[in-house]
């Protein structure tokens, strides 16, 4: 049964390890990979091509994807879907595992509606933003690149006495911005889940600044479109000299950390089986208190991600 792999949307670490795993483990039960490069656009242009061993040889350690990925405007079109699915006819592919994250699984969802295709999702975002699993690929390894870049943003702070406002990615998820200031000990956090009680934070900071504080850490979600705002205040309001840090895409690239390449393979072996069983039901590989499931797409992508508040509620024991 031949069964094909792609990558949809931002890339994220651990997708070169979920592609080999792919390939390695097909071989190993008797059945044809495919690759499908280019993401949904090369799906819509037949860019479908057999995998071999040799394909993914000395990929483990790279971030990116060795077969693409992309955002495609055509796929919202009924006509381009049809060609998507003509293209895999062709190689006579019944079973699709996507890398991407709750866009693709709607346009997953979407096509496997209008015709006879089989997909396994594995949730793959740095934004930790799909509803129903408790990760995705990538994270991991996009936390650890921001944990080392504030480190480094700490060390210049400190010795200029300034306040630092970072910006973190996370598109309308505060996540990666929670779980880095918690863990490199910012003061300020600001995430699109929780209004900033500019009152509260402004009589902490000049309290910690009366008892010696000499340098801030603010860390602020994209989504919040905040980050500015809190630079002008720190500057202006709170009385220090500020600097902001972008971080940008270096959150998506380096190498994928010890869990994303474990999760990459405890996912792609599961998405694997499940297409091989022969059910025909399209399902998205979830991790809940740490044990494997899976679960129906349409649940996915109708619900909502929200931080779990045990953690939100952490950011008001920041300091
Ligand atoms: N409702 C939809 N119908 C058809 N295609 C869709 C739909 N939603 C998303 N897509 C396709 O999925 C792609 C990836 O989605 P995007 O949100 O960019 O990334 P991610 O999968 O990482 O969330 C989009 O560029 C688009 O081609
Ligand atoms: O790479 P682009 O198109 O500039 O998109 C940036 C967005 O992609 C991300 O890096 C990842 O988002 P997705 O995984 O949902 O594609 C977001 O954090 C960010 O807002």
């Amino acid at each position: 049964m031949p069964l094909a792999i792609m990558c949809s949307g931002g890339d994220a670490p651990g997708m070169n390890p979920a592609i080999k795993k792919f390939v390695d483990y097909l071989y190993e039960k008797g059945e044809k990979p495919y690759f499908v490069y280019n993401g949904l656009d090369g799906l819509i242009d037949g860019k479908i091509h057999p995998a071999t061993h040799k394909d993914v040889g000395g990929i483990l350690h790279r971030g990116g994807a060795i077969i693409r990925s992309s955002r495609s405007k055509r796929f919202y079109e009924y006509e381009y879907r049809k060609q998507a699915y003509e293209n895999l006819k062709k190689h006579d592919i019944t079973g699709l595992v996507v890398l991407g994250g709750d866009g693709s699984f709607r346009a997953m969802e979407k096509m496997s509606q209008e015709f006879p295709l089989n997909f396994v999702g594995i949730p793959t975002t740095i934004d930790n933003d799909i509803y129903g699993t408790d990760t995705c690929l990538g994270v991991d390894t996009a936390l650890n690149v921001i944990r080392d870049a504030l480190d480094k943003i700490r060390d210049t702070a400190s010795t200029f006495s300034r306040a630092f406002v970072v910006e973190v990615m996370g598109r309308e998820c505060g996540y990666l911005a929670v779980v880095s200031a918690i863990t490199s000990g910012a003061e300020i956090c600001l995430v699109p889940e929780v209004d900033f009680n500019w009152h509260v934070a402004r009589e902490h900071l000049k309290r910690e600044i009366r008892h010696g504080r000499n340098y801030v850490l603010a860390i602020v979600a994209e989504g919040t479109k905040m980050t500015f705002d809190i630079a002008d205040w720190l500057e202006n309001d709170i009385g220090m000299e500020t600097r902001v840090t972008v971080l940008g895409h270096i959150q998506r690239g380096g190498s994928p950390t010890v869990n994303d390449r474990m999760l990459a393979f405890e996912c792609t072996i599961r998405a694997v089986d499940h297409l091989l069983s022969a059910t025909s039901s399209n399902k998205v590989v979830v991790v809940e208190n740490g044990n494997f499931g899976m679960k129906e797409i349409d649940e996915i992508v109708n619900n909502k991600y929200q931080i779990d508040p045990e953690l939100l509620g952490m950011l008001n024991r920041l300091d």
